[in-house]
């Protein structure tokens, strides 16, 4: 009543208030109007503003035929250049975060940083405005076109229409033109913040942006790369602004799907429920030089969503449209700063160009995925400590005699990492001459001696079977009891270091080596153990799929180096094509590799050309019910065996 009598007051009586039609409406969010504006200016004489009017037109509309020849006539007419090509419509958000983006390719970080600030503060307006038009006026229109709505009909109604306004504002705030809406735009501002931050030290508030950023896309492996480097990241909350808006954004679209999914409402438009779609990340390279070369990418990204203004805008002189010129300040580029800007555009997308360059792999396209891979023109090898800066840990190491060797970072991606020293030489021997006592070929492959490639054999030994053989006294007791050991110092340490808070148990628990079937082992070009994830089936298209007969269930994997008497089977992680070799990894008696079982870890390991390779390789899950029940046998018969040989 309050409000109604306001609105009388201000407005008139409501009945007379003529509802504008969604003709006239949509007209002028197509911007129609300046169609007719233009005209009427240009036979007014006043060229400049339907220059004007024109080219705000046209970076709306870039197909309109018509519009564009009216553009190319002020471009050809004699006077062209002394006028200003101004976007009236310039909204202060974009306009602060496109200069933004030039101040970054300076690198004026400084610059950036409160630009992109300021574009954030501007954004943020905008959606609540943006919010509060959408509580307006509602009208139920043709929905209900036979029976008058029910009351409960029209509140349903309006509350669908209200919500879905809402989740449409920052998609249009992020719209360019009529047909394209920059995707990603408000996650983009963090992606920047996070690194113009870093280069001026300011660390803190650089994490800030990288977990503002994982809210809207909590697998991007640059920002979690980033996050996991930094010593006193868990202590650091992200960006208050961008939780605000996250979690609003996450209400409405909960509030929307309740909406849709209980008042049978089935013809509704999936895309609005997330207006940043989840990233792609198998699609992307794994970025071995953190936000760089992420960042040149997106800089392509964003030069062509702007290339219809910067076409535009090329032609742009300076002159002595003043009016103009003190009015819209911000969005008038000069040919020559334009130039300037563009120059600068080419001169950084070149250099990326050459860092994102790597070896060629389109001749391994058509042979079988997994079975052949390329070494990457930057490969990494990771074959003793001192080749490496000594790593960050990403959680604690829990034994002193251990040494990090590498933390995810510097594995080139998320969720892995290396150590030496988890067990000695000794140890390294006790478990080779126990697999040799009691392996069996092709043990865990059904029998077959050659599982992977027809120039090795393959043998292994469960940590069950060694125990049972030390039970009926054809292994050492001793030695069985390492293993079991061993094999749990390992599932502790990875516990530790991915920081894991649920229980981690074993899935399956293998000491296996790899031997070179002598005379045919020096020309080969397979490899010992095809490219895999452990939890996924990879497809020809490269994508992994969790899916039977995968062990879906798996989540972590480590291998533990025995020995390094053998040519070749260097351990490698692979990028997302599952052909070119980012990562290698030298094995050596206790070098311990952990990492996840996904498709993010896609590994395999090159041939052996010489010698016996072994390894004590597991496999982990967080889900109890693939806890490995022969090894808690195993552990039953370790004990009684315990006491056997204590009485
Ligand atoms: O032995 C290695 O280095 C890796 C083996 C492996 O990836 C596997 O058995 O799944
Ligand atoms: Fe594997």
């Amino acid at each position: 009543m309050c409000i109604e009598s306001c609105e009388q007051k201000l407005f008139g009586d409501p009945k007379i208030i003529l509802r504008i039609s969604d003709d006239v409406n949509d007209d002028f969010k197509s911007k129609e109007i300046y169609k007719y504006l233009q005209l009427a200016y240009f036979r007014n004489g006043n060229f400049a503003k339907s220059l004007e009017v024109t080219y705000s037109f046209v970076i709306y509309n870039p197909d309109d035929s018509m519009m564009q020849k009216n553009m190319e006539f002020y471009d050809n007419h004699r006077n062209s250049s002394s006028y200003m090509y101004i976007n009236r419509d310039a909204k202060s958000h974009q306009v602060f975060f496109d200069k933004g983006i030039e101040a970054y390719n300076v690198e004026e970080y400084s610059k950036a940083i409160s630009l992109f600030e300021q574009a954030l503060i501007e954004f943020y307006k905008a959606e609540e405005e943006c919010r509060a038009v959408c509580e307006g006026e509602f009208y139920v229109g043709t929905e209900y076109p036979e029976t008058p709505p029910s009351f409960h009909q029209q509140i349903i109604a309006h509350y669908r229409k209200v919500l879905e306004c809402y989740m449409t504002c920052p998609v249009e705030l992020a719209r360019t033109s009529i047909k394209h809406v920059s995707e990603n735009y408000l996650p983009k501002h963090y992606h920047y913040l996070q690194f113009a931050y870093s280069k001026v030290n300011k660390h803190d508030e650089s994490i800030e942006c990288s977990k503002a950023y994982l809210l809207f896309h909590s697998n991007n492996e640059v920002m979690q790369a980033h996050v996991h480097q930094q010593m006193n990241a868990a202590t650091i909350s992200p960006r208050q602004d961008a939780v605000e808006f996250h979690t609003r954004l996450q209400i409405q679209s909960e509030l929307l799907k309740y909406v849709y999914q209980n008042f049978g409402i089935q013809d509704y438009d999936e895309t609005l429920l997330q207006p940043y779609p989840k990233e792609d990340v198998d699609a992307s390279e794994p970025k071995e030089n953190i936000t760089k070369t992420e960042l040149g990418n997106k800089e392509e990204e964003l030069h062509e969503q702007n290339n219809d203004n910067e076409v535009l805008q090329e032609k742009v002189e300076e002159n002595s449209y003043r009016s103009g010129r003190e009015k819209n300040n911000d969005i008038i580029d000069s040919k020559d700063q334009h130039n300037e800007r563009m120059e600068v555009l080419r001169k950084r997308r070149e250099a990326d160009d050459f860092q994102k360059k790597d070896v060629d792999i389109s001749d391994l396209l058509h042979k079988p995925i997994g079975h052949h891979t390329i070494d990457s023109n930057k490969i990494l090898t990771i074959s003793d400590g001192q080749s490496l800066v000594q790593p960050l840990a990403e959680g604690p190491i829990l034994y002193d005699y251990v040494t990090l060797l590498a933390n995810s970072t510097q594995m080139l991606g998320p969720t892995r990492f290396a150590l030496d020293g988890l067990a000695s030489n000794n140890e390294c021997q006790e478990l080779i001459d126990l697999e040799l006592a009691g392996g069996l070929s092709g043990d865990g492959y059904r029998g077959r001696a050659s599982p992977h490639t027809e120039h090795e054999l393959f043998e292994g030994l469960t940590v069950y079977r060694a125990v049972e053989l030390a039970e009926q006294g054809l292994l050492p007791f001793r030695s069985a009891q390492l293993y079991y050991d061993l094999s749990e110092r390992v599932r502790a340490q990875v516990k530790a270091y991915f920081k894991l808070k649920d229980e981690l148990y074993f899935d399956y628990t293998h000491l296996v080596c790899r031997i070179a079937i002598k005379g045919q082992s020096t020309d080969r070009d397979d490899l010992s153990h095809p490219v895999h994830g452990d939890n996924c089936l990879l497809k020809e298209d490269g994508t992994c799929v969790k899916d039977n007969p995968a062990y879906t269930w798996r989540d972590y994997s480590s291998i533990m180096y025995l020995n390094d008497e053998f040519d070749g089977g260097e351990f490698i992680m692979t990028d997302a094509t599952a052909r070119r070799v980012k990562l290698q990894v030298k094995p050596k008696c206790g070098r311990l590799v952990s990492f996840c079982a996904g498709k993010e870890c896609l590994h395999g390991v090159k041939p052996i050309t010489r010698g016996r390779r072994c390894a004590m390789a597991l496999w982990f899950t967080q889900d109890p019910s693939h806890d490995e029940q022969s090894r808690i046998e195993a552990k039953k018969k370790l004990n009684k065996l315990r006491e056997r040989d204590e009485l």
